[in-house]
């Protein structure tokens, strides 16, 4: 049987990375995509040194058409997709009361409008299989999409309405034998969290690293965790052990929110 696809959005970098680096040594070809041409071209070129099969596609998940010039790109390369993960995410530091259309606009764009573009882009590709092989998408939530956290308002929302589209498009895609998951990191040290720390000491006149170690502080297991740790949960999503699960947005965060 031919060696499975996945692709991973978001992967030039931070947990999109690690995600790739881990379904990589599962035995993946991976299909890495980011708008980051720099780092994307970084992250080819050690998955390239280091023998993995691995092409590379540069991209705004928010642009539809990016999203289904995505799946082409990987089919030419490697003839089908058997995972799909739309990882790519951002931040958005701010109280309600100054969000403006275009904050919105932007955080929805990308985390929301990215998910359901990836979703429809990977379900049409996955259907065309003729479900020989149970299929995943994989979506990037948050402990953010089970709390709400103030300065974060509007990146709660977006990730709240990732869970809601997982929950839908499971239902939408379980007779074509696609299976819809998504992982909910708590704390880690990606850049994403380098800006939140920064925005964050800036509004509250904290010190750098602060607001980090005030998020991190209460995880039971004692320390934020790091791309490998949300892998290994999307290693698992990604494989047949959960061929039984879809719908669900599981918690990855050390122990901080209980759901
Ligand atoms: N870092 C954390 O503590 C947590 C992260 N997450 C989620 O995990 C995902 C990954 O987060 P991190 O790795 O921490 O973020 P990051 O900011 O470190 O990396 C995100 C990657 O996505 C790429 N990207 C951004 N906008 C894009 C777009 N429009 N199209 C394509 N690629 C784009 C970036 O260039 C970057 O390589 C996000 O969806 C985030 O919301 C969820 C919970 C916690
Ligand atoms: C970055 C993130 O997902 C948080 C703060 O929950």
């Amino acid at each position: 049987m031919t060696e499975k696809v996945a692709v991973i959005t978001g992967s030039g970098d931070g947990l999109g990375k690690g995600i790739a680096q881990r379904l990589a040594q599962d035995g993946f070809r991976i299909v890495l995509s980011d708008i980051n041409a720099a780092t994307l071209e970084k992250t080819e070129a050690e998955f390239k040194s280091a023998g993995q099969a691995v092409t590379a596609f540069r991209g705004d998940v928010s642009r539809r058409e990016d999203q289904f010039a995505l799946v082409q790109h990987a089919v030419q390369a490697f003839g089908r997709i058997d995972v799909f993960v739309n990882n790519a995410g951002i931040e958005d530091v701010m109280p309600l009361d100054k969000v403006t259309a275009a904050d919105f606009d932007r955080v929805f764009g990308i985390n929301v409008k990215g998910v359901l573009f990836g979703i429809q882009a990977a379900a049409e590709q996955m259907k065309k299989q003729g479900g020989d092989r149970i299929c995943k998408i994989i979506n990037a939530a948050s402990i953010a999409a089970h709390e709400s956290y103030d300065l974060l308002g509007v990146y709660c929302a977006s990730k709240h309405a990732v869970r809601s589209l997982t929950v839908t498009a499971a239902k939408e895609l379980a007779p074509y034998k696609i299976t819809v998951n998504a992982y909910c990191p708590g704390v880690a040290g990606t850049r994403m969290w380098d800006r939140i720390d920064e925005e964050m000491a800036k509004i509250h006149g904290w010190q750098p690293g602060e607001a980090f170690k005030r998020f991190s502080s209460g995880i039971l297991m004692g320390r934020p965790q790091v791309p490998a740790d949300v892998a290994s949960l999307v290693h698992y999503l990604a494989s047949p052990d959960s061929d039984y699960m879809t719908g669900q947005a599981v918690l990855i965060d050390g122990g901080m929110v209980f759901r």
